[in-house]
């Protein structure tokens, strides 16, 4: 697991790197995108590179995480909605190119089959995009998620609807209790996972991620077994890291053929 600690206006721009550097090198790529704050930046600095005609993703296709059940497809929560709206519809992705879990599905388990289905067809995830909750959640896999789960529907803790209430008009109330989300297992099996997370009140689940004991209760701690994980984040939510100084030196030492 590489740990890249930056000020908090350079995250946007490190992960830029990372995903502008994969898709020039392998234009038709699969990326797994996330919603929420953390990618934010990433993605305006994506659309800037797109628009000074630096990185082209019509080839590219791409996977979302997870999905509120029982939004009216206009919600402007609806996580579809919200990656055409920060990411997707801003660059020269293909029409149809970008695909969620169905939470308006009728049958919801043969949707999450399905959505298995159509990222394995399409060669798995090349490199997913990750936040973290403040309980350490990945995607929507809440703590006690197995860790070898796959696409399914989840209950939200309270916490986490407490977080997203700021989308919601600050009423808990109106955050849907249920959602569609990848697994651990399904995001386990993309080759390269980078993870986005700002602010002090990250810290304590990145400090559980990176250094902490591998357990369900911390869904995040799992990505200690995957071969290439790369953390981005700014000083505040480094601020629990024992190791910080460690990982600060290896990042200024790190031989420059080596990629993140
Ligand atoms: N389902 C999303 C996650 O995919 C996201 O990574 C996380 C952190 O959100 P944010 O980046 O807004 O802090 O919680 C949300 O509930």
């Amino acid at each position: 697991m590489e740990v890249v600690i930056v000020p908090t206006e350079r995250v946007g721009s490190v992960g830029a790197d990372i995903v502008g550097s994969l898709v020039r090198r392998r234009p038709e790529s699969v990326l797994g995108l996330a919603t929420g704050s953390s990618p934010v930046a990433m993605y305006a600095d994506l659309i800037r590179r797109h628009r000074d005609g630096e990185l082209s993703f019509a080839d590219v296709r791409a996977f979302t995480l997870d999905e509120y059940v029982g939004l009216p497809a206009d919600h402007p929560q609806r996580y579809r909605n919200v990656i055409a709206r920060d990411f997707t519809d801003h660059v020269d992705l293909a029409p149809n190119a970008v695909h969620g879990p169905d939470g308006l599905a009728a049958d919801i388990a043969a949707a999450c089959t399905a959505y298995e289905q159509a990222i394995e067809d399409a060669g798995g995830v090349d490199l997913q995009v990750l936040g973290i909750g403040t309980d350490g959640h990945v995607a929507f896999n809440e703590p006690g998620s197995s860790l070898a789960s796959r696409t399914r529907i989840k209950t939200l803790t309270r916490q986490t609807r407490l977080d997203n209430a700021r989308f919601f008009g600050d009423d808990v109330e109106q955050v849907p209790v249920h959602c569609l989300t990848q697994g651990i297992g399904t995001i386990m099996e993309a080759r390269h996972l980078l993870l986005l997370a700002t602010g002090r009140a990250k810290a304590e689940a990145i400090h559980q991620l990176v250094e902490g004991p591998v357990s369900a209760m911390w869904p995040g701690t799992v990505l200690q077994f995957h071969r290439h994980v790369t953390v981005v984040v700014d000083d505040a939510a480094a601020s629990r890291l024992q190791l910080a100084d460690y990982y600060r030196d290896t990042l200024a030492d790190k031989p420059a053929w080596q990629q993140h």
